[in-house]
Formats: structure tokens, C-alpha cells, sequence
């Protein structure tokens, strides 16, 4: 007799990692709402572990105490979540967090300096962008770029697409079949 199929392990559907800017947050939203899933991001769990706003969680405990509530956020998620997950463009800095990720359906969304530091000027605070945000950027991106790139299991760029486009492009890097229709324009 064959073995039973052993229990599936509950996982999300899309994971998408990328610089701020990159529109994680804004793709994810649509994306589930054509898979007809739910979205979670990781930021937003963060904030409600530590009850406080991310800048504030960087100014009263750190940058490292950030990272940590970061990684049992993605934890949580990757065993529970089963929709579409955004995590935090620095997410992929830890170790752990990345160890985590590794048999995750990951998809890093890429974006180009001036486009990202546009986008994230009109958006809510990130802290580590504070000062000459276009330069930060650049040093972040420098680091971590090999790091998306490691973790994720395609790239798409987000370069003169609109969000839904962006979607759309993860959506078939995935293979994933959207249940609702694509708005029509
Ligand atoms: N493809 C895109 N084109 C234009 N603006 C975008 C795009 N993706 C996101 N944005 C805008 O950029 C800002 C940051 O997007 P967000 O989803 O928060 O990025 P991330 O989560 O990667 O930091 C938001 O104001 C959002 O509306
Ligand atoms: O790049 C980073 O280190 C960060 C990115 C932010 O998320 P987004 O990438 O969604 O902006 C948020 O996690 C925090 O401000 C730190
Ligand atoms: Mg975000």
C-alpha cells in the first residue's frame, strides 16, 4: 500500500521582495484581489506586534530589533498565509529571514533609482531613506540587489509599468491562474 499523501503545508501563493519603491505593497493588494486571495505584508504586521508605527519602532528600539520582529513576521506568514505576501525591502538582509524563504514562490520586483525614490517621495516615511533619499537608495540597492536576487525565484521589472501590468507580469511568472478577470481599461 502507498504511503498517505502527507499533510500540505499551508504556503503563500506569491512572495514578493524589492526595494522600497518597488510597488510590493501596491502589486500584492491587486494581485490577491484577482486571485481572490488575501494580502498580508509584513510591514503592517511588524506594527501591530510592536504596536507602533515603523519609523517609531526604528527610533525607540533599532534598526536590529526591526529585523527581528521582521523575521518572526515572515515566519508567521510563510506557515500560515495562504495568499499573496509582501515583505519589507529589507527583509532579505537577514539571514534567518532569508533561510526561511528558500522554498517560498518569491518573485523580486525590480525598479529604477529614479523611478523608486520618485514613487516612495509621495508615499509614507521608510526611515533608512532619511537624508538624501537618492543616495540611500543607491547604497541600499548596491547591497542588497545580490540578495534579492539569491532569495527570489524570478525577476520582474516594474520599469514604465503601472501596477496592474506589474501584477499581471508576476502573475505569469508564477503561473498563476487569476479568477477575476483583469479590469478592462
Ligand atoms: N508600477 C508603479 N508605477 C507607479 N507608481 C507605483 C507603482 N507601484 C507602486 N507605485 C506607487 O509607489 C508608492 C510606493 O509603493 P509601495 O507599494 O508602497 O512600494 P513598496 O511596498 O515596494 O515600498 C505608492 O505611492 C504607490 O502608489
Ligand atoms: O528597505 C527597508 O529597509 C525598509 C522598507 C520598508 O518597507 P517597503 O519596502 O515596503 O517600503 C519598511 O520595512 C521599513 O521602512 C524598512
Ligand atoms: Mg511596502
Amino acid at each position: 500500500m502507498s504511503d498517505p499523501t502527507p499533510p500540505q503545508r499551508p504556503a503563500p501563493v506569491a512572495v514578493l521582495v524589492g526595494p522600497p519603491g518597488a510597488g510590493k505593497t501596491t502589486v500584492g493588494r491587486i494581485l490577491a484581489e484577482w486571485l481572490e486571495v488575501t494580502f498580508r505584508d509584513t510591514d503592517a504586521d511588524v506594527e501591530a506586534a510592536a504596536g507602533k508605527p515603523i519609523p517609531e519602532i526604528f527610533i525607540d528600539e533599532g534598526e536590529p530589533r526591526f529585523r527581528e520582529l521582521e523575521r518572526q513576521a515572515v515566519q508567521d506568514a510563510l506557515a500560515k498565509h495562504t495568499g499573496v505576501l509582501a515583505l519589507g525591502g529589507g527583509a532579505v538582509l537577514d539571514g534567518g529571514t532569508r533561510a526561511l524563504l528558500a522554498p517560498a514562490p518569491v518573485v523580486f520586483l525590480d525598479v529604477a533609482p529614479g523611478d523608486a525614490v520618485r514613487r516612495v517621495g509621495l508615499d509614507a516615511p521608510r526611515p533608512l531613506l532619511i537624508g538624501n533619499p537618492r543616495t540611500r537608495w543607491r547604497e541600499l540597492m548596491e547591497q542588497r540587489r545580490p540578495l534579492y536576487t539569491e532569495v527570489a525565484s524570478a525577476v520582474v521589472s516594474t520599469q514604465g509599468r503601472a501596477p496592474e501590468d506589474v501584477a499581471e507580469a508576476v502573475a505569469r511568472a508564477l503561473d498563476l491562474p487569476c479568477v477575476s478577470d483583469r479590469p478592462t481599461k
